[in-house]
């Protein structure tokens, strides 16, 4: 029997096969989970229906996180299907590339607010509609995250600010949903090729950076951020909630 047998996942961000919630939705399929993919538009639409397919998604729906009025629905057409849910990965991000390049001090007032409200806001406007839904069922909310939150990356820029924000919002929202018995962590990656880590200037050096110096001496793949996605909405991880747990080859503990 899989970790995740009987759960309902609703997971956000798959925008190809390289995505972080793809490798997710892959590893929580394995092991018994339902899963429901949210996409962003009809750009992604085409990439994401076929893969949503190809491992028998329950439901593969739209959803722009910046509209409140998206997710209500997204939510409302959850509820319809599943009545609740155990499980909602939030793997979404976005700035303008303008923004993840060159000087931070450039950042501005629209790029800022952008990068936060998709970046960051999401996530609580996600678990706002995701408490009644997950209430007495041990529900398990994750969010990706970069250690560019707390040190500073070259081109990094607003996404850590954003990412920070994050992260922060895991630990108020783990208190927020703890009396209900719904745990909310966050996965800090180290750097993966994606479609969002392409749009951050200098990836290359970052990555290249990370496999000389991380005590595992690589990067990581999608697949190992997965497994640890497994764990942290299975019953393995129960009285885990508030964390942000690193799967970056432990790279973050390195001072020099
Ligand atoms: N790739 C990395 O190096 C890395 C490292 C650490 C953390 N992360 C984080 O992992 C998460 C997933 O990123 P990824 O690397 O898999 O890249 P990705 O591009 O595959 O995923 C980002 C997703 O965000 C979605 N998105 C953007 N704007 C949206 C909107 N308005 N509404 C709904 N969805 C929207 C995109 O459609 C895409 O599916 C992000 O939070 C990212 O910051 C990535």
């Amino acid at each position: 029997m899989g970790l995740l047998e009987g759960k309902k996942a609703l997971i956000f961000g798959v925008a190809n096969d390289k995505s972080i919630a793809w490798a997710t939705a892959e590893a929580y399929r394995k092991e018994g989970a339902d899963v429901a993919l949210a996409y962003a538009n009809e750009a992604v639409a085409k990439r994401v229906i076929p893969l949503g397919e190809s491992i028998g998604a329950s439901l593969i729906l739209p959803c722009d996180v910046r509209s409140d009025e998206d997710i209500a629905t997204l939510f409302a057409k959850i509820k319809d299907a599943w009545g609740g849910i155990d499980i909602l990965v939030h793997s979404v991000a976005f700035a303008n590339k303008d923004e993840l390049k060159g000087s931070f001090l450039n950042t501005t007032r629209e790029g800022f607010a952008m990068a936060m409200d998709i970046s960051a806001y999401s996530l609580i406007a996600m678990a706002k509609e995701a408490a009644p839904l997950m209430e007495g069922r041990n529900g398990s909310i994750i969010a990706m995250t970069y250690y560019g939150s707390t040190k500073v990356f070259p081109n990094y820029n607003v996404m850590g600010v954003a990412k920070a924000a994050l992260e922060a919002s895991v630990r108020y929202l783990a208190e927020a949903m703890g009396p209900e018995g719904t745990r909310v962590n966050a996965i800090s990656a180290g750097p993966l090729r994606t479609l969002a880590s392409a749009g951050v200037g200098g990836f290359n050096q970052i990555a290249g950076f990370v496999a000389g110096k991380a005590p595992l001496r690589r990067n990581i793949s999608q697949e190992e951020v997965a497994g640890a996605a497994v764990y942290l909405a299975s019953p393995l991880s129960s009285g885990v909630t508030g964390e942000v747990h690193f799967v970056d080859s432990g790279y973050n503990i390195i001072g020099m």
